[in-house]
C-alpha cells in the first residue's frame, strides 16, 4: 500500500479533529500570504503549521514571518503527517495536480478559484472526489460568504419581488497583474459572476455570449479590456456582466436584480452619482482584499469548522468549480468566435 493511500485511509477514518486543525498554505504569493495571516491570526480552531512555494526564498521568508515550517516541495507538504488540511493559493494552472494530490492523500482542501482551468480537468477532480465517497474540496468562491450577496439571495428566495428577470453585474478592477490575457477576464474574473449567478438563482447557466467593445486606453497592449458578457439561465433570467479590469481608479463589484415587482442592488454604497479618480462621498475599495476581506474571513472560519466537524466542506464544492469552468470555457470560445455558445454540463455524479 502506498504511503499516500495509507494517509488517505487514516484521514478517511477520522471524523473530526480534537485539537486545532493543522493547515499548510501552498503558494504564498499575494493571496497565499493573506490567507496564511488569516489562519495564523484570525481563524479559530486552526493553526498555520507550514507554507510551501516553488519559490524557495519566498517560502523561507513567509515561514520565518509566521514562525512555521518551510516545506520546499508542495507535494511533500500535502502528504506530511503533521498537516491535516491544505489551502491552495497557487496559480490556476497548477490547481489540478495539487488538488488531485490532496484527494489522494485524503486531505481536506480549500482551493482558490478557479478549481482548474478547463472543464475536462475540473471533471477529473469531480470524479476523483466522487470515487473517494466524501466531500473534501471546497473552492474559494468567497462572494458566497459576503453579507450583501447572502442578503440578495434571501430577497430572491423570499419571492416577494417575483421572478428574477435580469441581473446586471459590473466587475471592475483598478489594474491587472503582468501577463493577464484577454481570456483571463473570463477565466479569472467573470468566473466569480458565473458562480454567484448559480448561487443567487439556484439554477444553471445554459449559454454565454461575449462581446468586445472598444478597448480602454489604460489596457496593456493586446488586452481586450473591457468585455461585455451575456449569460442565459435555465429559468430564463438574462445576466449581463461588464468586466473592466483596468479602470485605474479602484475596485467595484456590483449586482442589480430586476424582478417582476421590484429591484435590489448590492455593492453600490450610498448616494452614488459618479465615480472617478476623485472618488465619491463614501470612498471606493482599492482591491478585493478590502472589498471582500470579511467574506474571506467568514469563508475560512466556516471551512475550518466544517473540516473539524467532519463535514469537510461548507460552501462551493467541486461540482460548482466544474460548472464555472464549463461556462468560462464556453465564454472563451465566444470571445474567440463572437458567437453565442451553449453550455451542457452533462450528468452529475
Ligand atoms: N478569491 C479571490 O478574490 C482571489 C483574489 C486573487 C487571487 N485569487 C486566486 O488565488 C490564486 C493565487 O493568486 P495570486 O494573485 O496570489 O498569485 P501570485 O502569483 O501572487 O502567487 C502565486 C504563488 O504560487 C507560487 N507557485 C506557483 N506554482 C506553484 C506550485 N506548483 N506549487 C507551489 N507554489 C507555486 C508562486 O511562486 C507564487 O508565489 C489564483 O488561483 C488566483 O486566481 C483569488
Ligand atoms: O484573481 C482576481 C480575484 O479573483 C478578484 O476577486 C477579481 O476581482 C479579479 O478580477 C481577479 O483577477
Amino acid at each position: 500500500m502506498s504511503t499516500a493511500t495509507q494517509t488517505a485511509e487514516r484521514h478517511t477514518a477520522r471524523q473530526g479533529y480534537d485539537g486545532d486543525l493543522r493547515v499548510a498554505v501552498l503558494g504564498v504569493g499575494m493571496m497565499g500570504q493573506d490567507h496564511a495571516r488569516r489562519l495564523a491570526q484570525l481563524t479559530k480552531g486552526a493553526r498555520l503549521v507550514a507554507v510551501s512555494d516553488v519559490d524557495a526564498a519566498r517560502t523561507d521568508a513567509v515561514a520565518a514571518e509566521f514562525g512555521v515550517r518551510a516545506v520546499h516541495d508542495p507535494v511533500a507538504a500535502i502528504t506530511d503527517d503533521e498537516v491535516d488540511a491544505v489551502v491552495i493559493a497557487t496559480p490556476g494552472f497548477t490547481h489540478e495536480d495539487l488538488v488531485l494530490e490532496a484527494l489522494e492523500a485524503g486531505k481536506p482542501t480549500l482551493c482558490e478559484k478557479p478549481l482548474t482551468t478547463s472543464p475536462e480537468t475540473s471533471r477529473k477532480v469531480v470524479e476523483a472526489e466522487h470515487a473517494l465517497g466524501r466531500r473534501l474540496v471546497q473552492v474559494g468562491f468567497m462572494r458566497r460568504f459576503d453579507a450583501e450577496y447572502e442578503q440578495l439571495r434571501g430577497v430572491i428566495a423570499a419571492g416577494e419581488l417575483g421572478r428574477p428577470l435580469f441581473l446586471h453585474c459590473a466587475h471592475r478592477n483598478a489594474t491587472t497583474p503582468p501577463n493577464f490575457s484577454s481570456e483571463m477576464l473570463i477565466l479569472d474574473s467573470v468566473v466569480h459572476e458565473v458562480d454567484v449567478v448559480r448561487y443567487l438563482l439556484g439554477e444553471e447557466i445554459t449559454a454565454i455570449t461575449v462581446l468586445t467593445p472598444g478597448r480602454t486606453s489604460a489596457a496593456p497592449e493586446g488586452l481586450q479590456d473591457p468585455q461585455f458578457v451575456l449569460m442565459e439561465t435555465a429559468g430564463g433570467t438574462l445576466v449581463d456582466v461588464e468586466i473592466f479590469v483596468n479602470t485605474t481608479f479602484g475596485y467595484e463589484v456590483r449586482t442589480e436584480l430586476v424582478a417582476e415587482r421590484g429591484s435590489a442592488t448590492i455593492g453600490l454604497g450610498v448616494g452614488l452619482v459618479q465615480r472617478s479618480a476623485a472618488g465619491w462621498g463614501g470612498g471606493i475599495a482599492a482591491d478585493f482584499k478590502e472589498r471582500f476581506g470579511a467574506a474571506y474571513d467568514t469563508e475560512f472560519q466556516r471551512w475550518v469548522d466544517a473540516v473539524r466537524g467532519g463535514a469537510g466542506v461548507d460552501g462551493p464544492g467541486v461540482w460548482d468549480g466544474y460548472a464555472a469552468a464549463a461556462v468560462c470555457a464556453a465564454g472563451v470560445e465566444s470571445l474567440r468566435t463572437g458567437r453565442r455558445v451553449e453550455v451542457d454540463l452533462g450528468p452529475r455524479p
